[in-house]
């Protein structure tokens, strides 16, 4: 070996993995073909803790499953009136109350200020330290307005925006959201990691 550190060889494409169909709808619009990947299905277990956390012992399940290199992510929605919660815990809650459930929670407070991130980790194979990409966007919650086909998307307003989430078209809202940001970062990793791909993926 001489000169630069020689790229990485990975043994597969980095597969990304998600029981979210419309979560990975999302990663495929916005990574393009910047990033060659391959998705799996896969509802994985989750921790309780610290968001961070979360997202990593996902990458580090996935990758030993899929036995390989993996990419993962964690979707929190914040209120600051509940120092941070619901959080991790968003799709329970969304699941158990509904947009106006979460409406609800924050009807004795006056602060409606809410964030939402998206965590990214990407473990480059079992055994193997998760590396964490996070994004981040301010708003507010409001009784939910525009299609309801995902998630938390009609009760998120985000700052700047006189639009909930559901109501932003997907190229716009792509680029100001939580997991736009999150996928810039691990774009710009990939760009300076230059992983080499054996086989052409095809392994
Ligand atoms: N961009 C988004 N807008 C609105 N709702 C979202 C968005 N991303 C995720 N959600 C919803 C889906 C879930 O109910 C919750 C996030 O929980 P999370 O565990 O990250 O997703 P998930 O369990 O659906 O998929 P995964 O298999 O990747 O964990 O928020
Ligand atoms: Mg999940």
């Amino acid at each position: 070996m001489s000169g630069a550190a020689a790229a990485r060889v990975l043994p597969k494409a980095v597969t990304f993995v998600t029981g979210n169909a419309k979560k990975l709808e999302e990663v495929r619009a916005i990574l393009g073909s910047s990033i060659p990947f391959q998705s799996l299905k896969l509802d994985l277990p989750e921790l309780q803790g610290e968001p961070e956390d979360i997202s990593k012992e996902k990458a580090r399940m996935a990758a030993s499953q899929v036995n390989g290199p993996v990419l993962v992510e964690d979707t929190c929605l914040c209120f600051n009136a509940l120092k941070g919660l619901p959080g991790p815990y968003i799709k329970w809650f969304l699941e158990k109350i509904g947009h106006e459930g979460l409406n609800n929670l924050l009807l004795a407070y006056e602060d409606k200020s809410a964030f939402a991130t998206c965590i990214f980790s990407l473990a480059l194979g079992p055994g193997e330290e998760p590396i964490t990409f996070i994004g981040k966007t301010a708003g507010k919650i409001v009784p939910a307005r525009g299609p309801t086909d995902f998630g938390w998307d009609p009760v998120f307003q985000p700052d700047g925006f006189e639009q909930t989430y559901a109501e932003i078209p997907k190229s716009v809202k792509n680029q100001i959201s939580h997991r736009g940001k999150a996928l810039a970062l691990v774009k710009e990793h990939f760009a300076a990691a230059n992983y080499k791909v054996q086989n052409d993926g095809l392994a």
